[in-house]
């Protein structure tokens, strides 16, 4: 069963994060910051100098790496599949609301980790020379274990996310799946801890109703009321 929590982000309101339905995700025993390495191969912050009605200004910026997206629907089953998995920049950001920054070790009983883990739809960053399909293809196969024909993803959306600091183009994908489809259980490559997690649509649609709020980005709402909208059949 779902749980939420009323409010804004301000409050608590993780998708069930610290009672969690879908069971304890990772074992994360240690938290702790350092500053930035010289160079990232995710990130590159930079300044952007401009005149605008004879003003300078000046606006800080990171540059990071575009990504794809993926509503995925198990047409067997009925079921719309996101993904669970403790995301390092949300935790810091609940954090930081209660104590600034640190460069030392996190109190994780006082910060529990459960407070980094999100509900999000599949997605990957565009990190190699393919097709956007492509990548959302393996994204499919690696994080949720479906094994689709490229020509199954159907675009929806192209837009850009946190357009005052990053703003990254994110590729917006639907795919359909059926129970045949699956190879295997998901849960990502290499170090990835992603759990699979499929809501039927009536849970779905609690999650978009106004005032819900999730641990996720606005991508996971943005497809689901894309789907409701477009391919579920209507609630009475
Ligand atoms: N900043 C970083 N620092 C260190 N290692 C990193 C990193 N970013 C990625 N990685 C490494 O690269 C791996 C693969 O990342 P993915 O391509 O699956 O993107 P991710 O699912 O993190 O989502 C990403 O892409 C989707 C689609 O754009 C966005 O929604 C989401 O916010 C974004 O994190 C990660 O498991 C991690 O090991």
């Amino acid at each position: 069963m779902l749980k939420f929590f009323r409010g804004g982000l301000r409050r608590v309101c993780c998708f069930d994060a610290k009672k969690s339905a879908f069971g304890r995700l990772s074992n994360i025993t240690r938290i702790w910051f350092s500053p930035l390495p010289a160079k990232s191969q995710w990130i590159k912050p930079c300044c952007v100098l401009y005149l605008e009605n004879e003003m300078k200004k000046e606006t800080h910026i990171v540059k990071v790496l575009d990504g794809v997206l993926v509503v995925l629907y198990n047409k067997s089953r009925d079921k719309l599949i996101f993904v669970r998995q403790f995301r390092a920049a949300v935790y810091q950001a609940q954090l930081s609301r209660k104590q600034p920054i640190t460069k030392g070790d996190v109190d994780l009983q006082k910060f529990p980790p459960e407070l980094g883990i999100t509900l999000e739809l599949c997605a990957g960053q565009v990190d190699k020379d393919q097709s956007l399909k492509n990548i959302a293809r393996e994204e499919i196969l690696e994080e949720c274990g479906y094994d689709v024909p490229t020509d199954s993803i159907q675009p929806i959306f192209h837009y850009r996310s946190g357009v005052g600091i990053s703003s990254g183009a994110q590729a917006l994908f639907y795919c359909e799946v059926c129970d045949e489809q699956r190879v295997s259980a998901g849960g990502g490559v290499d170090k990835e801890v992603i759990q699979v997690v499929e809501l039927s649509l009536d849970e779905a649609r609690e999650l978009v109703k106004t005032g819900m709020t999730t641990n996720g980005g606005p991508a996971l709402l943005v497809g689901v009321m894309w789907f409701l909208l477009n391919k579920a059949p209507k609630s009475s």
